[in-house]
């Protein structure tokens, strides 16, 4: 009498993968595409030996995520590989204490809006190290514009990590060795299938995801370690000294020094601050990074909504000002419409993290049971015809209106999803929306970004950690003011 699974397209479970596994988990996204269109908006998948649930409506998203929000909260428990980078971590802990003590530190002390404006000056710093790269193109040279951007996301991510403004020489190996890690990972998950057996045939892989981690050791733990210092030092000073002391912002280290595990009954050690400020990175650069070249690549392809949010940019900030601030981008409605724009049509992450469900429940009529995970699928959602007219056209106008045309949240109702939703939305939300619109008004209010021939904008999806162009935006930046 108990309610099935969901769906299930294949009679044979194993095997039935096996022609999308051949794809990559790219062809995982078009195969459930057509198993959705065949059986509805909710299928299971036997990848592994346990359940693996895929919803791709909305109403279901909401029903889950908001309406049944402490149920969904969970995470499915970690697999070898995840059991190393990701120990400790928010994006992976389970529904519990630690999760709950982690993520009420970075909500608050990090990523609370008045946290987020003490970092302003970075930000400033960023763009002038930006636009200084910018120039030396003089608007004749093409520019590959993600390698700046995911540059300048990780300069300001690790001041915001370590507190200190680094060279470039140590911001690109910081650079470096995330991005090795992320980008090597997909090489690294045949370890979390039969880990023993998987370590011994793939021996010299498995030594080089040791020397990855130990590399990743060597960069980080000293900062980490210089930073704890100064922390000490500072606690030794008396107060009134440290008050004349304006320019102290506080890191994300600092936080993390003295937060004790409820579980565990122990300080975190250096090895779970590094993973902490290893996700903070990851979690803060590579998905705006991808979400701002995917809007600049609108942009260009699109000059005339372009020269729109040029207008409505120099309607609020007059001709003459140096920067678009902060308090102006509030200001701006259009602007606001093409980022989330952006984030509509190319979310930079297709799916949810995998959540798991703390208990067995229903949904849509079926069963989700306790030990399976659960999978969003944003891009769907965001994409579906029946909610949103022409989904594949850029269309920015149509998030503009007399009312609120979407709550970016879902929880008044889900229209698209791209931070999540529920327990477990996105905690960077606030600051990852200030960076998409920040550093697209001041790029748009500085240069007019042009197609470059024989590179026309090419829209081509492809996977990596996040979804980005197959074939990177390549543009002309030409100055719109003379010097
Ligand atoms: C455009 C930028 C960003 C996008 C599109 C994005 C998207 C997401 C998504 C889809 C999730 C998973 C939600 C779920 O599983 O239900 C997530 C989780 C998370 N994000 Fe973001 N994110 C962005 C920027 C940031 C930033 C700037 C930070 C912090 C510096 C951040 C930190 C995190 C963390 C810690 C989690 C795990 C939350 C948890 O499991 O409780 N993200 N993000």
């Amino acid at each position: 009498s108990s309610p099935p699974l969901p769906p299930d397209p294949n009679v044979l479970p194993f095997l039935g993968t096996l022609h999308w596994l051949r794809e990559g988990l790219g062809g995982l996204e078009s195969y459930l595409r057509s198993v959705h269109h065949r059986l509805g908006p909710i299928v299971t998948l036997r990848i592994t030996s346990l359940p693996a649930i895929f919803v791709a409506d909305r109403s279901l998203a909401h029903e889950a995520l908001v309406l049944n929000s402490a149920v969904y909260a969970d995470r499915p428990p970690p697999a070898t590989i995840s059991k190393i980078v990701d120990k400790h971590n928010i994006s992976s802990g389970s529904y519990g204490a630690t999760w709950r003590l982690l993520r009420r530190n970075i909500s608050t002390e990090i990523l609370h809006p008045s946290r987020v404006r003490s970092y302003s000056h970075a930000r400033h710093w960023v763009l002038g190290i930006l636009f200084d790269r910018f120039r030396k193109y003089r608007g004749q040279e093409p520019i590959v514009l993600v390698d700046h951007l995911q540059y300048a996301m990780f300069a300001l991510l690790v001041l915001m990590c370590f507190g200190d403004k680094l060279d470039e020489k140590q911001i690109k190996q910081v650079e470096f060795i995330q991005r090795l890690q992320l980008l090597s990972l997909t090489r690294f998950n045949i370890f979390n299938i039969w880990p023993k057996f998987t370590k011994l045939i793939l021996r010299n892989r498995w030594q080089e995801f040791l020397q990855i981690r130990r590399q990743q050791q060597d960069i980080l733990l000293p900062l980490i370690r210089t930073r704890r210092k100064i922390v000490e030092e500072r606690k030794k000073r008396s107060k009134e000294e440290e008050e004349d002391n304006k320019d102290y912002v506080q890191s994300y280290v600092d936080t993390l020094l003295d937060l004790e595990l409820p579980d565990e009954k122990r300080k975190l050690n250096e090895e779970d601050i590094m993973n902490l400020c290893s996700e903070f990175l990851t979690a803060g650069t590579d998905t705006t990074a991808t979400a701002l070249q995917w809007i600049m690549a609108n942009l260009v392809k699109n000059p005339e909504i372009q020269e729109k949010l040029h207008e409505e940019i120099k309607s609020v900030v007059g001709e003459e000002a140096k920067d678009v601030e902060e308090e102006d981008v509030e200001k701006m409605p259009y602007l606001k419409a093409v980022v989330l724009e952006g984030l509509r049509r190319h979310p930079p992450g297709h799916f949810l993290l995998p959540h798991s469900v703390t208990e067995d429940t229903l949904l849509g009529g079926y069963k989700v049971p306790k030990n399976g995970t659960v999978n969003f699928m944003v891009a769907e959602i965001g994409r579906d015809p029946r909610v949103w007219e022409e989904p594949i056209v850029f269309k920015p106008e149509r998030f503009i209106g007399d009312e609120e045309v979407v709550d970016i949240t879902g929880s008044r109702g889900i229209k698209m999803m791209p931070f999540g939703a529920g327990r477990r939305i996105c905690p960077g939300i606030g600051l990852a929306m200030l960076h998409l619109e920040w550093f697209v008004a001041n790029m748009v209010r500085e240069f007019q970004w042009k197609e470059v021939e024989g590179h026309e904008v090419d829209l081509t999806e492809k996977l990596e950690f996040t979804v980005v162009m197959k074939h990177p935006l390549q543009a002309l930046a030409v100055h719109r003011r003379s010097d």
